[in-house]
C-alpha cells in the first residue's frame, strides 16, 4: 500500500477556467505540498500527472476527468483513461467507483483490470456506504468519500462541511483503508477524520485553489 497511514494527501487540480490551470502551476503546487509535509499528491490529466511525476517521488493518485453528457461518471470512467494516467506516471488510479452508468467497463471489471493489467493500486471514489461495500468487494485498494454530496443520491446530504457520518460508517464496516476526501477544508476537520479512523485525508480546494480561498475570506468580511 503506497499511501502511508496518517498521510495528508494534497489534491493539485485546476480546471481550464482557473487562472492556475496548467502543468507548470500544478507541479509547483505539488512541490510546495511536499515541502509542507504532504505524503501523496492527487492530480488530474496526463499532462499534470507527468509534470508532477517529474518533480516528486511521492505516490501520485492520478485521475482523468472526462465529461460526457450521456453519462454521470466523469472521474476516470474507462480503462483507456486509466491506462493513459498510469503511463503518465501515476502509482495509484483514482476512479469513480459508483455503479452509475459509464462510458466503459462496469466498475468491478474496471477495478480488476487496473489491478491486473496495469499493476496499479485503485483509489475508489464513492458517495455511499453501499458503494463503498461494492468497491471493497471488487478489490479496490482504498475507498474514499470523495463523491459524498456530489451524486444524485447524496445531493441532499451535502452540507458546507464533509460527510463525517459516511466516513465513520465506512471505517466501522470495511476492512480496507478508508480515505477522507471532499470538503475537509480546515486542519481541525483533518484531525477529526483521523480521530474517526481515516487511513489518510485528501485536501484540495483549501490548499491549492487561491481563488476559492480568497472567496472565503471575502465572504467572511462581506457576506
Ligand atoms: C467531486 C469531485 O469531482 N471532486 C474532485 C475530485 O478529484 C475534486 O474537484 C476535489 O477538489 C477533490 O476531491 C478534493 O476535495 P476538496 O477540494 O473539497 O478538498
Amino acid at each position: 500500500m503506497l499511501i502511508p497511514k496518517g498521510a495528508l494527501v494534497v489534491s493539485c487540480q485546476a480546471r481550464a477556467d482557473n487562472p492556475l490551470h496548467g502543468s507548470i502551476h500544478m507541479s509547483a503546487m505539488a512541490q510546495a505540498a511536499e515541502a509542507g509535509g504532504a505524503k501523496g499528491i492527487r492530480a488530474n490529466g496526463e499532462a499534470d500527472v507527468a509534470a508532477i511525476r517529474a518533480v516528486t517521488s511521492l505516490p501520485i493518485i492520478g485521475i482523468s476527468k472526462v465529461w460526457d453528457d450521456r453519462f454521470p461518471v466523469y472521474i476516470t470512467p474507462g480503462f483507456a483513461q486509466a491506462e493513459q494516467i498510469a503511463k503518465a506516471g501515476a502509482d495509484i488510479i483514482g476512479i469513480d467507483a459508483t455503479p452509475r452508468p459509464r462510458n466503459g467497463n462496469p466498475v468491478e471489471r474496471l477495478i480488476g483490470r487496473i489491478l491486473t493489467e496495469l499493476g496499479r493500486e485503485v483509489f475508489a471514489d464513492i458517495s455511499t456506504l453501499e458503494e463503498g461495500r461494492g468497491a471493497h468487494a471488487a478489490g479496490a485498494t482504498y475507498v474514499a468519500t470523495t463523491l459524498a454530496g456530489y451524486t444524485e443520491e447524496t445531493a441532499l446530504r451535502k452540507g458546507p462541511g464533509p460527510d463525517l457520518e459516511l466516513l465513520s460508517a465506512l471505517v466501522a464496516e470495511l476492512a480496507v483503508p478508508v480515505v477522507a476526501e471532499g470538503r475537509f477544508d480546515t486542519p481541525d476537520l483533518v484531525a477529526e477524520a483521523f480521530r474517526r479512523g481515516a487511513h489518510a485525508v485528501v485536501v484540495g480546494t483549501a490548499i491549492t485553489n487561491p481563488r476559492e480561498i480568497t472567496r472565503r475570506f471575502v465572504q467572511a468580511v462581506n457576506p
